[in-house]
């Protein structure tokens, strides 16, 4: 057993030389950590006499974005691991392929998704993703069908519960999306600029009322297996093809969680747009095309899961008329509320987006912070009545309209 500590690059390198593969005994091997996330390291390997590479993906036993003040458990590493896996059977090629793993380092090794973007980044450098709505739609639709009780045995559904219960990281989402910003909290960080709005969301009862809702969902609400961080910092994607990363946050979840932190992160891109295109025509293009996203990424979800309803269900009652209906009525409307409450902690909490957080223009910065609030809580508002994506852009639309210029 080998005893845990975070690898140097030169440990990385060692390690990555006693692998079965991909690399040859005359490699000439160079490492750099790349990670920007907030949570681990992520050691990219390359041999200097071919073009083959690899990530070893570490977790420290802390979060990394705050210090050792804040601990974590080292067990995220094995479920990240474990659920790629997961991933990777039931969408093959749209996760990195792990190749190996060291849970006592708390370690994955796994494939090298340079020749991809971060999501987040493509979009803000201003490229489009034609295809990537039906990408995510069939990814999610995959993963979240086949690990409830709608696509697997419920016995072993139950068994899979007890693999990917994951507390620490739980907490970190319960704390940071669904308590800290409707309070004065330490973790909070915005600027003095939008105080107002920060002094509205920690009294305004109408909206406590659904997040407390949307709360007990998330802690109560075993129906798949979710990603749980599923932000476009954790979508790879060029033109033809989209790969999904850091799944850290998997556990036993509402599925409106997951596609809700889809849309969520493509509107905060939306509403970053004012303040990145002087030029009106190019950004009402943008605005077009990520609002039709929005419409797209749930329609081809919405699509592809009842048809999995219809080709590949497990569970006999399930084929009552009417269930389908209710059942993803109520997943939209999860959805809705959860995209909401992932807006507006990107604004006002801990962790925040570059799509906003870039905009070098003061006042353009606050502007969008203003309208992704505006947005995010009239979704939540709102979750538990709204029918149809239209709506929903209806109400993005009338949101923004009470933003003034
Ligand atoms: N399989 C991969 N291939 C290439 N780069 C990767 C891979 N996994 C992670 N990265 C890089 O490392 C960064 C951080 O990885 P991520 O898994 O998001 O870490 P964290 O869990 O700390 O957020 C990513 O933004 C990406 O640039
Ligand atoms: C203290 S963790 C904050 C935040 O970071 C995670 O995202 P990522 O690691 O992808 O940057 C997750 O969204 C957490 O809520």
């Amino acid at each position: 057993m080998t005893q845990y500590h975070p690898l140097t690059p030169q440990e990385a390198i060692e390690l990555a030389k006693t692998l079965p593969g991909p690399f040859t005994a005359d490699a000439n091997l160079d490492c750099r950590e790349i990670g920007d996330g907030n949570l681990n390291l992520v050691f990219h390997i390359t041999d200097q006499n071919s073009d083959k590479s690899i990530i070893i993906k570490q977790a420290l036993p802390y979060a990394k974005v705050v210090g050792e003040s804040w601990p974590l458990s080292l067990v995220r590493a094995r479920i990240e691991r474990e659920i790629l896996q997961e991933e990777y059977r039931l969408c093959p090629g749209m996760v990195p392929e792990v190749y190996h793993y060291d849970d006592d380092l708390a370690l994955t090794v796994m494939e090298d998704l340079s020749d991809h973007v971060i999501m987040r980044k493509g979009l803000i450098d201003g490229a489009s993703y034609p295809l990537f709505a039906q990408h995510i739609g069939e990814f999610m639709a995959r993963t979240l069908f086949f690990t409830s009780d709608l696509g697997m045995n419920q016995q072993q559904k139950k068994e899979q519960q007890g693999r990917f219960v994951n507390p620490d990281q739980c907490k970190i989402t319960e704390d940071l999306i669904f308590d800290e910003p409707y309070r004065i909290a330490q973790n909070n960080n915005y600027e003095t600029a939008i105080e107002d709005e920060a002094e509205a969301l920690r009294t305004d009862e109408a909206l406590h009322l659904e997040i407390a809702l949307l709360r007990e969902k998330f802690l109560t609400h075993g129906q798949a297996l979710l990603h749980g961080d599923l932000h476009t910092g954790s979508i790879f994607v060029t033109s033809e093809s989209t790969k999904v990363i850091d799944p850290e946050f998997a556990f036993y979840g509402p599925m409106g969680f997951d596609v809700g932190a889809v849309l969520a992160n493509l509107l905060l891109h939306y509403v970053s747009l004012s303040g990145r295109f002087q030029d009106q025509s190019t950004r009402n293009k943008r605005e077009t095309e990520l609002l039709d996203m929005v419409r797209d990424v749930w329609t081809e979800f919405d699509t592809r899961f009842r048809a999995l309803w219809t080709t590949a269900l497990v569970d006999p009652m399930a084929k009552t008329p009417g269930y389908q209906d209710l059942y993803v009525q109520q997943l939209f409307r999860d959805t809705i509320g959860f995209a909401g409450a992932k807006m507006v902690r990107r604004i006002v909490g801990l962790a925040h987006v570059a799509d906003i957080d870039t905009i070098t223009d003061a006042a353009e910065r606050e502007h969008a912070q203003r309208k992704a609030l505006a947005v995010g809580k009239a979704l939540i508002k709102n979750n538990r009545h709204v029918n149809t994506i239209g709506e929903v852009l209806d109400l993005v639309s009338s949101a923004l309209a009470t933003v003034k210029a």
